[in-house]
């Protein structure tokens, strides 16, 4: 396999991918659009820090692209939708820079409260200017943070060791979690209006695009003093340039800007603004954090497994990926082993989560069910990222239930899968945290889901059993388990052998000749 990294990440992201003994990684830095489109056909992957961008063009070319890497936070460079039309993963480093940009921050907060590189400039041009340079104090101000995410909240932690009120604007954030930073969460307005700083921190979208603009100056308190370490963009540049000029606002950090590289802007002329070329995540322990964690989430891509920073599809967070990873392995099973047993129109797909299991967000496991099924049953390219979109374009119903009542065991995952031809069923638990079935279609059952598997529907009669094992043991296969389920004696029953390999078609017409058996079919759990 091969990634193709266009901007410079640290070594350690690139050794973990190397590493891997099978990925062979490109560094191709500075490339135009043109360029990549040229050669993305040859790669699995691409990771990007924020300067080039992933357009539309690029990934409408990658013919074999599964990944799209972002060593860092924002995805705004990426066309994630493009990406996720044409069901290529899009990863990032959510964590790996928080603390190096909320640094920066308090750093730019300090600078313009300070006036460290006004003053620092005017000594270099050899000027002993004192006056000039008189700042104002942290303490007693209140800042206003816009966004109080992971890098609002650090922000905001910092900020209360200077002694300063923190007020926040953030529509979707944890009033509680809020109130054990000591962060007030108020409207938009209040925040305009009551801070002597205002820091943003949200992504760059079409709502938070030029959120604050003249009119947004306007009712700012005189002397505000601005700083923006997330996005260029969010901040009307022209607007604010007006506002230092007219003296409303009294200074500005800037880390970003709406164009990248920016080396000329009239903001660069004015005393009041302190600039750094975005160097927010730009700190050794920082780099090193989001090239590993990225290259991880690659790796896991290109193995097919479920990742833990997955930008358009439903990610498990790090900190969950512990208790959520024997349950994706257990849905992904339940889905291959449903796929690959019904031959028939999917209509309807109802899973219900119960026990421990659903106190927990499970989107993640349904689009991994989904995926497990849907990529047998269906002859698209399925994965974590389009199986819900596949699955709806199909007009297949998707449900999900979760209840914490359990019989049993103390979590079961139930499968009821409705076809044309009528309904098929699985049940599966995790014991010691591997996978097991411990229902199918009605049957009871013990089973452990991998590996090559032959299911034999039957009636219950003599001899069938024994007639199974010689025509496999006649095509040289060997047979590593038995599994036997049945309602009533005499009635229907269902064999599922494991055995050590796949079978030729052969085994499995000689097997349906058998008086008694119903079909037939082979299941690859991996
Ligand atoms: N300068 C630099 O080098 C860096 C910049 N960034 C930028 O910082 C941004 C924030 O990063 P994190 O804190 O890690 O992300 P995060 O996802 O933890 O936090 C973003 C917060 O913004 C909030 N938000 C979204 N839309 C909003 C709106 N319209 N109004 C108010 N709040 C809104 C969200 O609810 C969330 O709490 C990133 O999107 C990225 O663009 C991130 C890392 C480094
Ligand atoms: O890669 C970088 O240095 C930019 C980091 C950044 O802006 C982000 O993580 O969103």
């Amino acid at each position: 396999m091969r990634v193709l990294v266009c901007d410079p990440i640290s070594q350690k992201g690139i050794d973990v991918l190397t590493s891997a003994g099978d990925v062979a990684v490109d560094v191709k830095l500075k490339l135009t659009e043109d360029q990549i489109v040229e050669i993305i056909a040859e790669y699995d992957a691409v990771v990007v820090r924020s300067e080039t961008k992933i357009t539309k063009r690029i990934i409408e070319a990658a013919d074999r692209l599964k990944a799209i890497g972002r060593a860092g936070v924002g995805v705004d460079n990426i066309d994630v939708e493009a990406a996720t039309r044409k069901g290529v993963v899009v990863v990032n480093a959510p964590e790996g820079n928080t603390i190096a940009a909320a640094e920066l921050t308090v750093a730019l907060i300090l600078a313009i409260a300070r006036n460290v590189g006004s003053a620092n400039l005017s000594l270099k041009g050899g000027k002993w200017d004192r006056s000039k340079y008189t700042g104002i104090e942290l303490k007693g101000k209140t800042l206003g943070i816009l966004g109080l995410g992971k890098i609002g909240s650090e922000v905001a932690k910092r900020a209360r060791a200077f002694d300063m009120t923190v007020i926040a604007y953030d529509p979707y954030a944890s009033v509680e979690k809020a109130k054990s930073l000591g962060v007030t969460v108020t409207d938009l307005e209040t925040v305009f209006r009551q801070s002597d700083f205002i820091t943003v921190h949200m992504p760059k979208t079409k709502d938070t695009y030029r959120m604050i603009s003249t009119d947004q100056f306007a009712i700012m308190k005189d002397g505000v003093r601005i700083v923006n370490c997330a996005r260029g963009g969010i901040i009307d540049e022209q607007a604010l340039c007006e506002a230092i000029q007219s003296g409303k606002v009294a200074a500005a950090g800037l880390d970003v800007f709406e164009k990248e590289p920016c080396t000329d802007s009239p903001l660069f002329a004015l005393d009041q603004v302190t600039a750094t070329p975005h160097l927010g995540a730009s700190t050794k322990e920082a780099q090193v954090n989001v090239a590993i964690d990225v290259a991880y989430d690659i790796l896991r891509v290109l193995r097919g497994e479920a990742v833990s920073a997955a930008v358009n599809i439903p990610a498990v967070k790090q900190e969950m990926m512990a208790i959520f990873e024997p349950y994706l392995n257990l849905v992904e099973k339940m889905g291959g082993y449903l796929g690959q047993t019904i031959g028939n129109r999917i209509e309807k797909v109802a899973i219900t989560f119960k026990g421990d299991v659903a106190k927990y967000d499970v989107t993640p496991l349904t689009t991994t069910l989904l995926k497990g099924l849907l990529k047998h049953a269906l002859e698209e390219s399925v994965n974590y990222v389009n199986a819900p979109h596949v699955a709806k374009a199909r007009g297949i119903q998707v449900i999900e239930a979760k209840t914490p009542d359990v019989q049993d065991y103390a979590v079961q995952i139930c499968v009821v899968v409705e076809t044309d031809q009528g309904k098929r069923q699985v049940t599966g638990t995790l014991l010691r945290n591997k996978p097991r079935f411990v229902s199918i279609d009605g049957y009871d059952m013990d089973m452990a889901p991998e590996g090559h598997m032959l299911v034999v529907p039957h009636t219950d009669k003599p001899r069938i059993i024994g007639q199974l094992g010689t025509i496999i043991g006649e095509h040289n296969v060997n047979i590593a388990g038995m599994h036997l389920g049945r309602k009533d004696f005499g009635g229907n029953a269902v064999a599922i052998l494991t055995i050590d390999g796949p079978v030729p078609a052969v085994v499995l017409t000689d097997l349906a000749k058998i008086d008694g058996v119903a079909d037939v079919k082979y299941v690859n759990l991996g």
